[in-house]
């Protein structure tokens, strides 16, 4: 009899409280949510338990994979967000739906985007991932949140100042100088002197050599191997995104895990080992080299700064793998798109070309050079527009925030879609689904009838730190191509963007390059 009552009383005590925990978090809270935003006129899917939307998104994303798009068709909604293509002709544009327990609501309006991303008190904050997420890009500072990011974000500032990124220009020029030239010998071998080229292969190729020679100079082939383990740990993150998290789950040692675990360990050793030889003999006037890595460690160590240490190894390497991730994903889904673009608006490309040849010649460019192509500039914030790498970002409410009419409740999540934004009639016109860099002849704030409207990069504190790095590569890449070879659309090409954590095409981009005869360079 003594048992039951101590069990009961532990029951009571102990368990009873935690399943009021869950039921509150699964059933009550879903509930009282749901009708509170009803009544501020905000609907969405019903809430499914545990799952939340998540088995309807992960169902409709599938479905979208089958459909293959009309080439021309820029129209990448049904097929990269199909979730917001079906939900808003039924609920309307702000829309609420769940991430398993947790409210997800969908801004599309810039205004209120923009009172997100630029929050000055940092309220609306970076989500936490889940750590294989974290294990990929990197805990660094596009993930870490308030002093912890501003300390972070003060010391790799100044590796990306424009004086610095100048120097990097000619190691980009290095790396796609190697790219050209294979592909000018496989051209010139075939009997008509075309080669047909899968070109997302290609520049994923081109800007991982990119980001490890101009992240890791001299160390360049031991950095190579950490970003190799760090391709193959994406394959893994990127099947399990919309996977209902089991809490603790990531502790057990299950085949994927092991793997994980596996392929994390061999980054952070190798990325250790570069640090470790920066680290000796100690350099006394702090000069760790004019690589990235280098002048984040001279930053670290000459930085005045007053809240906590300096980077240790650990975040400087975390800071390697974001700069990785970050940096050559995305600059190698732009060059894809705008490659892309530019076989199917030919008349452009042959614009591009003129003033490439007319500002570079046939030269490997310089900045300066480069800082004077206007035209390629517009077409690749077009391209940026149409196909943005970053297709939705994700904040969460530290506390409870008003946000126009609604009232965001504290731990709830916001999302920002750009790609729809990029594409709404209402701020970009009637021809917001067409090729049309001609929006941008007088920059990006009056490309649209919304200064805000276009968010490739983010805006507010948070914008990417790397985008001056992102639009000098690409120019780099695009004007050495353009020097050298005519491209159109292999007849093989399936129109199929889809989100890879970064926008891809799904089968990939095959080119017919062509070599220019009168250019042997
Ligand atoms: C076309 C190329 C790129 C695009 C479209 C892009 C896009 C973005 C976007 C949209 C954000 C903001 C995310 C958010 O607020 O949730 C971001 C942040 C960031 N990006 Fe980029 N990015 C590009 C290239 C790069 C490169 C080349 C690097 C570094 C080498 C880089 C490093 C970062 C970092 C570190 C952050 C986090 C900044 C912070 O939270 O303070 N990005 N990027």
């Amino acid at each position: 009899m003594a048992y039951v009552g101590i069990f009961m009383a532990a029951f009571t005590f102990l368990l009873l409280p935690k399943i009021w925990q869950v039921l509150k978090i699964s059933l009550w809270r879903p509930y009282a949510l749901s009708r509170s935003f009803r009544k501020q006129g905000v609907k969405g899917p019903s809430y499914s338990l545990f799952s939340g939307s998540l088995h309807e998104m992960k169902r409709l994303k599938m479905d979208a994979a089958q459909i293959v798009m009309d080439t021309t068709s820029n129209d990448i909604t049904p097929r990269v967000l199909p979730q917001y293509h079906k939900w808003c002709p039924l609920y309307g544009e702000t829309i609420l739906y769940w991430f398993g327990t947790r409210p997800v609501v969908s801004i599309s309006d810039p205004d209120l985007a923009k009172q997100i991303l630029s929050n000055k008190f940092g309220f609306y904050v970076k989500p936490k991932c889940s750590p294989a997420i974290q294990a990929l890009t990197g805990n660094g500072v596009a993930l870490v949140n308030g002093g912890e990011w501003a300390r972070r974000r003060r010391i790799v500032n100044p590796a990306f100042s424009m004086d610095k990124l100048k120097v990097m220009v000619k190691r980009m020029a290095t790396c796609t100088v190697a790219m050209l030239e294979a592909w000018k010998d496989e051209a010139n071998a075939a009997m008509d002197q075309c080669k047909t080229i899968e070109m997302n292969g290609e520049f994923r190729k081109l800007t991982a050599e990119i980001i490890a020679y101009t992240a890791f100079g001299s160390s360049y082939s031991q950095g190579k191997e950490a970003f190799e383990a760090q391709v193959e740990l994406q394959h893994y993150c990127a099947a399990s995104l919309l996977d209902v998290l089991i809490p603790g789950s990531h502790y057990l040692p299950t085949p994927s895990n092991l793997q994980l675990w596996k392929l994390d360990r061999r980054i952070r050793n190798s990325l250790r080992d570069i640090i470790k030889s920066r680290l000796k003999p100690k350099n006394l006037d702090c000069n760790y080299g004019d690589d990235l890595l280098g002048l984040i460690m001279s930053a670290s160590e000459n930085s005045d700064i007053k809240e906590g240490p300096k980077l240790n190894m650990d975040e400087i390497v975390e800071e390697c793998k974001t700069f990785f991730f970050a940096g050559h994903e995305t600059s190698s889904n732009l060059l894809t798109w705008t490659v892309f673009l530019l076989s199917l608006h030919q008349d452009w490309q042959t614009r591009l070309r003129e003033e490439v040849l007319k500002e570079c010649g046939l030269e490997i460019p310089d900045s300066d050079m480069l800082a004077r192509l206007r035209l390629v500039n517009m077409v690749l914030l077009e391209a940026l527009r149409l196909y943005c790498p970053v297709v939705e970002m994700f904040r969460e409410a530290s506390k409870d925030m008003k946000l126009g009419n609604m009232m965001i409740p504290k731990d709830a999540w916001v999302s920002i879609p750009l790609a729809k934004i990029h594409r709404s009639k209402e701020y970009w016109g009637e021809d917001a689904n067409e090729f049309n860099p001609i929006r941008f002849k007088n920059g990006i704030s009056k490309a649209a009838n919304h200064p805000n409207a276009f968010l490739a990069f983010g805006i507010g504190p948070r914008t990417c730190v790397g985008q001056n790095f992102a639009m000098l590569e690409a120019k780099a890449v695009l004007a050495m191509v353009l020097q050298r070879f005519c491209f159109s659309l292999s007849s093989e090409y399936k129109h199929a963007p889809v989100d890879n954590l970064a926008l891809q095409p799904q089968y990939g981009l095959p080119i017919v390059v062509k070599p220019l005869l009168a250019q042997n360079i």
